[in-house]
């Protein structure tokens, strides 16, 4: 039996992994259940899985927690967010959402055998730290995110030396073949309609600015040590294929499966084994078409901006990542429009100077400072 800590555990991926673990309660024990806010589904949560410790990021509810905890006859203890990264585990699940989720990811990475990451945020910002320091703790990374799972799984086909370059497949979102004209006003409930995957609101927002795939093509660089300009990405809008690696001699791997994030929650949690906890099969019944197309990076501009911003310095990819972070907010929050989602990060990437980063503390530091400095812009009323 393994033992797992869950970060984000009341998120969409939090939520998929859970249902996972119930297909076969004997191969998990779960160790923390950590979560932001939501404290009656952790709550939940705590009485079905009764992990070890239990924790939650919101000091407030943190209280609330430890009341909860005290008076509830099961074994499960409570333990201070930050006090959590210390605990031992074969297997940490980073699924929080965010710039959020580097802290928790980086600092549990000398305490975890595995790490299962999700947060693709943490590799934007510090893909490199986070690389060096899973070396020097020993620690194996293993993708969650469907398109470099994919990848990963497609890898075991060949060498790194053998491989002429990756593909990401996207959905293209809801707005997929859109001009700027028909996006100028589309609504938050537009927005949030993925065609294929049913995610969280910031990710269901990348997808539909693509901004998702930009973020998954840094990540996917410094997972695999691939170049930029091997890193290529065509909108698959049957999301069948996750994505696929092409080898120097002519061969494509790719893998396919049906769009539940259960697959390849379930493959990072038992590589290098396959198991079997439900049926997965894929319908093949239905007429089946595979269609890929070359993305619009003129009308979603993010995508482009992210390829630029990957070739670029740290800082570059902190304010892409915190930019778009705060834009998708005030989105959320009808404050700004869609189109002006890369509007925003290409003007802060114009407006912010970049310090000298040198450390993992440096890269939260600058990208508090970021995070600060795009909401004044937005409250400012400039933008
Ligand atoms: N959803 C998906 O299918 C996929 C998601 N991913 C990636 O996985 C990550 C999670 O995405 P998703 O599950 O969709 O997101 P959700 O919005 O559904 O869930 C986010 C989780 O993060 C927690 N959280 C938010 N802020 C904080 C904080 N400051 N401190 C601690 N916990 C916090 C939330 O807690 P609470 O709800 O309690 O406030 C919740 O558990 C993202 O990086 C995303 O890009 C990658 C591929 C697919
Ligand atoms: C399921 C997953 O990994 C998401 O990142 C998904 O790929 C998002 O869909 P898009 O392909 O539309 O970005
Ligand atoms: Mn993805």
């Amino acid at each position: 039996m393994k033992t797992l800590k869950i970060y984000g555990s009341t998120g969409s991926i939090g939520k998929s992994c859970l249902k996972l673990l119930k297909l076969k309660r004997e191969d998990f024990s779960v160790k923390l259940l950590a979560a932001g806010n939501n404290i009656d589904l952790l709550k939940e949560q705590i009485v079905e899985f009764q992990p070890e410790f239990a924790t939650i990021f919101n000091g407030e509810k943190a209280k609330e927690l430890k009341t909860f905890l005290e008076n509830l006859s099961i074994k499960t203890s409570f333990i201070p967010f930050e006090e959590s990264f210390s605990l031992e585990s074969d297997i940490t699940l980073s699924a929080i959402v965010g710039s959020a989720g580097l802290i928790p990811t980086f600092k549990s990475i000398p305490y975890t055998k595995r790490l299962a990451l999700a947060n693709k945020e943490s590799m934007v910002l510090a893909g490199e730290f986070v690389n060096s320091e899973c070396e020097k703790y020993n620690t194996e990374l293993i993708p969650v995110d469907s398109e470099h799972n994919a990848i990963h799984q497609s890898l075991r086909a060949g060498k790194k030396h053998e491989v002429k370059s990756l593909i990401l497949t996207a959905s293209g979102g809801p707005f997929f073949g859109k001009g700027v004209e028909e996006l100028k006003n589309v609504t938050v409930a537009q927005t949030l309609n993925h065609p294929t995957w049913d995610m969280g609101q910031k990710i269901t927002v990348d997808s539909a600015t693509l901004m998702n795939k930009g973020l998954e093509v840094i990540e996917a660089h410094f997972l695999f040590g691939i170049d930029y300009d091997k890193i290529n990405v065509r909108i698959h809008p049957q999301s069948v294929v996750h994505s696929m690696v092409e080898f120097i001699d002519g061969s494509i791997i790719c893998q396919m499966g049906k769009t539940d994030m259960m697959l390849p929650i379930q493959y990072a949690l038992y590589f290098p084994e396959r198991v079997h906890t439900e049926d997965f099969s894929f319908d093949f019944g239905k007429a089946l078409r595979l269609d890929f197309f070359e993305p619009d990076i003129e009308t979603f501009k993010s995508l482009k901006l992210a390829y630029k911003c990957g070739k670029g310095d740290i800082g570059d990819r902190v304010i892409l990542n915190s930019a778009n972070e705060v834009a998708v907010n005030y989105f959320l929050d009808e404050k700004i429009k869609f189109l002006q989602i890369p509007e925003f990060i290409e003007r802060m990437l114009d407006k912010i100077e970049r310090p000298v980063i040198r450390t993992i503390g440096d890269v939260i530091d600058f990208n508090e400072r970021v995070k600060n400095i795009c909401i004044e812009e937005v409250k400012s009323g400039n933008f």
